[in-house]
């Protein structure tokens, strides 16, 4: 299996070459040459068995021997083992008739980003060891992806980590499950600026190839192929156990950067049987407005209770806008050049038929949120984080009917304590072996929001962090 960039310029690389690339070097994102299927029997069978032997036979097609079955399944009971507190690692909840929630946030930082990140680090570790080499790894965050990334690769010998996350924008144990890690390997940077300026900045660095390849970049976020292909797993675990592939399953998803969801349309190419795939936003609504009015259009980002999604430029739309445009590499070009021109593009009318044609759209104000989490507390006695209480929200108003309904819980509602109380006056407390988290001492950098100070940041101490090892 080899992968094309969603570009169509930078040279097709190997599985493992791409979960180091991080970005390609056009710009584009990696996806596979072609979509590997799973018969419905295949499907089937993977009822009754465990999360990772699932997460096996989804996986492997896509490494294709690239790393040897037995070191990837090696990996993937690492990565699907004691960091998760539930045995079943996303286990199904019920909370209305025909609707569920996929628990997502059993993992170390409490978020669904610990799903494909304990597995990503374990990849990554494995194909740097192999080649006997050392990468740099800078990665943003709205507040989630930079504490599940610093969990996963803290003490790692083979990485640096540096994450960049929006100065007073994110929670406080988000910030939290950043700035307290004390391994060396690991920094933490508040920029004065928004989530999009941060996601910017790594783009930017990843396309000034003399620093890109001067400290050996490499990325964890969604805009590598690793998180998206970890994530599909979950996506079949889930309508197995609700009846597929005998039956129809529809899924609603709390959106941002539009990589989990982009992970259920490659389950649906995959062959599960997937009908309405739903993106679910906060007011930060860019992919709803798109999907209306078929124009792509930045406008500010709005602080939300549920900061994670405050998110305009959300990169893996860029990945399906391939995959609408028949994998057209110049007309994705094109567009994004649009995009950084001017802040918007308009699609063309085939291009936005086929997107409608698989995923409808929804947006929860504050308000709705917020008596979303109080009312599925007071009728189902669960108690929702905002995040997943924007997709329960846009879940309900695009009516659960015969086919079964799963909103992705994306985030354990402790991770959000205050907007949670105000919502609901219910104060979830973190976890007994999170406990002391707010007492932990922080350690962080303040930078401005500039690509060059970022670059010199890095520069600079990683150059220290290895002298002094
Ligand atoms: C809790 C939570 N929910 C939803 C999202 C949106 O996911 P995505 O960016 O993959 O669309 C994020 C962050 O991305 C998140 O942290
Ligand atoms: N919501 C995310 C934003 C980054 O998304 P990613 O999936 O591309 O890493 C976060 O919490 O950081």
């Amino acid at each position: 299996m080899r992968y094309v960039s969603t570009r169509g310029v930078a040279p097709a690389l190997s599985f493992s070459e791409v979960v180091l690339a991080g970005l390609a070097r056009d710009g584009g994102l990696y996806v596979p040459e072609r979509w590997p299927t799973l018969d419905a029997a295949t499907i089937a069978s993977f009822a009754g068995k465990s999360y990772a032997d699932v997460a096996f036979r989804v996986i492997a097609p896509f490494v294709d021997g690239d790393i040897a079955d037995a070191d990837l399944k090696r990996m993937i009971d690492g990565a699907y083992g004691s960091a998760f507190r539930h045995p079943a690692v996303t286990p199904l909840v019920q909370i209305a008739p025909n609707h569920f929630l996929l628990e997502l946030f059993h993992g170390p930082t409490l978020a669904f980003k610990d799903v494909a990140m304990q597995l990503l680090a374990r990849l990554m570790d494995h194909v740097l060891g192999e080649r006997g080499e050392r990468a740099t790894i800078v990665g943003a965050t709205s507040g989630d992806t930079g504490g599940a990334a610093i969990e996963a690769f803290r003490g790692r010998d083979n990485t640096d980590i540096f994450i960049l996350f929006p100065h007073g924008r994110v929670s406080d144990v988000q910030r939290r499950q950043m700035t307290t890690v004390a391994d060396g390997n690991v920094h933490a940077v508040a920029l004065e600026g928004t989530f999009d300026d941060c996601q910017a900045i790594v783009k930017a660095l990843f396309n000034h190839h003399a620093f890109r390849d001067r400290v050996r970049l490499s990325g964890v976020n969604s805009i590598n192929w690793g998180r998206i292909v970890a994530q599909v797993v979950y996506y079949f675990v889930a309508a197995v156990a609700l009846g597929a592939p005998a039956r129809t399953i529809d899924f609603v998803v709390p959106t941002g950067n539009f990589g989990d969801i982009f992970a259920g349309y490659v389950a649906k190419r995959m062959g599960l049987p997937i009908g309405r795939l739903v993106v679910a936003t906060n007011v930060n609504d860019i992919l709803v407005r798109t999907l209306e009015t078929g124009r792509y259009e930045v406008t500010g980002v709005v602080p939300t209770i549920s900061p994670s999604m405050d998110i305009q430029v959300s990169s893996n739309f860029e990945r399906l806008l391939f995959e609408a445009s028949g994998r057209d590499g110049a007309a994705v070009r094109g567009m994004m050049d649009r995009l950084a021109q001017s802040g918007s593009f308009a699609l063309p009318e085939a291009d936005l038929a086929s997107i409608r044609a698989e995923f409808a759209a929804g947006r929860a104000d504050e308000a709705t949120t917020a008596a979303t989490i109080a009312r599925v507390l007071g009728e189902a006695g669960y108690l929702l984080d905002p995040h997943t209480a924007t997709g329960v929200a846009v879940a309900e108003a695009a009516g659960i009917g015969d086919t079964p309904v799963v909103t992705l819980a994306t985030a354990h509602p402790a991770k959000f304590p205050d907007a949670v109380a105000a919502a609901s006056g219910v104060r979830p407390p973190l976890p007994a072996w999170l406990g002391d988290l707010m007492e932990r001492e922080e350690r962080q950098t303040i930078q401005e929001n500039a690509a060059a100070t970022i670059e010199r940041f890095v520069l600079d101490t990683a150059r220290a962090a290895q002298s002094e090892a």
